[in-house]
């Protein structure tokens, strides 16, 4: 505190100075002038071996909030908050908690690498024309950093580097994440809140580990992706039978990363070029999601055929016109013009986007679309597995362990349930609810599942059966046939077998 004390008395003294100087400086001949200046400047470096730097809220002309500043406000709220005495209280946008920030003429000290620097909040107040009837007055509010000069280059550079990242990446964590979907070729967006984190999603831990360190890995790769030359995007397929998750887990990661999410609706989507400016329009920490990719676009070039067969076929005139005029309705994007949207140009811009598609039908989608490098990781979502079934227990039920578990991971091997569908077992149905209960209903469901699997195996077998034509029936009835005698000769004496061997349809 003496330090602080002792630089603001200093201040003052220098500051009382500078002001008699500006009066009086006219008086005095240019030559005696500069010759003052010169030497006052530096006796003040001599005895205020301090610098100081000032961030201004607004700046430029259009009076936009500076990002710097806001960078160090929420860093200084997060950091050394502690210290200031006086504070501003405000409730976050939209949310229930509040933000506390320093009060102006508050002071804090900071320590970096061993090196201690002060933090002071300020404000500059001018009046409008006072004749008016509403006088305005205007606020202008600033930090002012202040240093030894000794540690110029630790400061103005890695120092405010530190706070400028730390700050921003504090706001972009507590910001409000916006949902964004498209009608045509139009962004609109509401609060994305949806609560599903990587801890409530139920998977293989070691499988989600994998996950989230890459998803973490690729949000700290700024410079990685510059060195390298490539710019910095990362695509995800999502794909899996429904309800294993796909959707679930795109919220995870937007949770985990605070990014906002884009939810592109293809099919609403005129063509190549709305897709490009919709892209364009997309910001940075952002992920792109398209659902069901396979239904979403024309990606194999079988649809195309097909309606150009169809299209052959048809002779009525007026019928042709309606189905053309249905056909300019429909989406154009084409595969190519969704290969250049997730290699294009347009993705090196503003950097740092996520491209995840999903499908229920991998194998429907065409290889080049799904080749590394455009969708970087594939992840199969499949149906529920023991271990996911304990992260729906946790969650669902607060168990860790209970006797019926041996019971329902022997089920889960030998039958195929989506989380999904565990997870609407476990949920209570009474209040409170009962745990063993849930379980019991989980095994019924499960024991009704495995049923209903043989059952239909059964079916099919079949069907299968009454599907093979009759000349093979007929060919399998003679190989049988054939095995069974010679099986018979070599257990008999070799003189008998000759007459058994003659083919039965001879
Ligand atoms: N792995 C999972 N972990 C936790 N909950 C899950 C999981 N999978 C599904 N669920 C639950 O089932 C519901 C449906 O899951 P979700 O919408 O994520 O499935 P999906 O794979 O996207 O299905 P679709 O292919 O039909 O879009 C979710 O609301 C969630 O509660
Ligand atoms: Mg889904």
């Amino acid at each position: 505190m003496a330090m602080e004390s002792v630089l603001s008395q200093l201040g003052s003294i220098i500051a009382g100075l500078m002001f008699v100087w500006a009066i009086f400086r006219q008086y005095f001949p240019q030559d005696l002038r500069n010759h003052i200046e010169k030497y006052s400047q530096r006796l003040v470096n001599f005895v205020y071996p301090y610098i100081q730097i000032k961030f201004n809220e607004f700046t430029g002309e259009r009076l936009k909030r500076s990002e710097a500043y806001l960078a160090i406000e929420t860093y200084l709220s997060s950091n050394s908050s502690m210290q200031a005495k006086r504070f501003t209280a405000d409730v976050v946008e939209n949310r229930q908690s509040l933000a506390l920030t320093m009060d102006d003429h508050e002071e804090v000290a900071d320590v970096f690498e061993g090196v201690k620097l002060w933090w002071s909040s300020g404000k500059t107040t001018t009046k409008g024309p006072s004749f008016s009837f509403y006088p305005v007055t205007d606020e202008k509010r600033y930090y002012t950093l202040t240093f030894h000069k000794r540690q110029r280059e630790l400061i103005i550079g890695p120092y405010l580097k530190h706070v400028l990242k730390e700050g921003k990446a504090i706001n972009v964590k507590n910001r409000l994440r916006k949902l964004y979907t498209n009608s045509g070729s139009k962004w609109s967006h509401v609060v994305f809140e949806h609560p599903a984190t990587f801890q409530t999603l139920a998977m293989e831990p070691e499988k989600k580990k994998e996950i989230i360190d890459d998803l973490v890995t690729f949000s700290n790769a700024e410079e990685f992706y510059a060195q390298i030359g490539r710019a910095w995007k990362r695509g995800y397929l999502l794909y899996g039978p429904p309800g294993t998750g796909k959707s679930t887990m795109i919220a995870a990661m937007a949770n985990l990363l605070g990014y906002d999410l884009y939810d592109l609706e293809l099919t609403a989507v005129k063509d190549n070029t709305e897709l490009r400016k919709l892209l364009i329009e997309t910001s940075s920490k952002s992920i792109i999601v398209i659902e069901d990719i396979d239904c979403s676009v024309d990606l194999t070039g079988q649809r195309k055929n097909k309606m150009e067969k169809e299209e052959k076929e048809e002779k009525d005139p007026v019928r042709k016109l309606a189905k053309e005029e249905t056909e300019s309705k429909n989406s154009k994007v084409t595969l190519s013009g969704l290969l250049n949207f997730i290699d294009g140009l347009w993705s090196a811009c503003g950097g740092e986007r996520i491209i995840v598609f999903t499908t229920n039908h991998v194998d429907k989608l065409d290889p080049a679309l799904i080749r590394r490098g455009r969708m970087d990781k594939h992840i199969k979502l499949s149906y529920c597995s023991f271990e996911a079934f304990k992260v729906l227990a946790k969650n669902y039920l607060k168990l860790e362990s209970h006797h019926l578990f041996a019971k329902i991971s022997g089920l889960l091997e030998e039958t195929e349930m989506t989380p999904a569908d565990v997870a609407e077992n476990l949920m209570p149905k009474t209040s409170p609810g009962n745990a063993e209960t849930c379980l019991e209903s989980l095994i019924g469901a499960l024991e009704k599942a495995k049923e209903e699997a043989q059952i239909k195996a059964e079916e099919e077998e079949k069907r299968v059966v009454s599907l093979v034509p009759k000349e093979e029936k007929e060919q399998d009835i003679i190989a049988n046939e054939q095995s069974r005698t010679k099986k018979l000769s070599t257990e008999e004496p070799e003189g008998q077998s000759s007459a058994k061997v003659a083919p039965a349809g001879a």
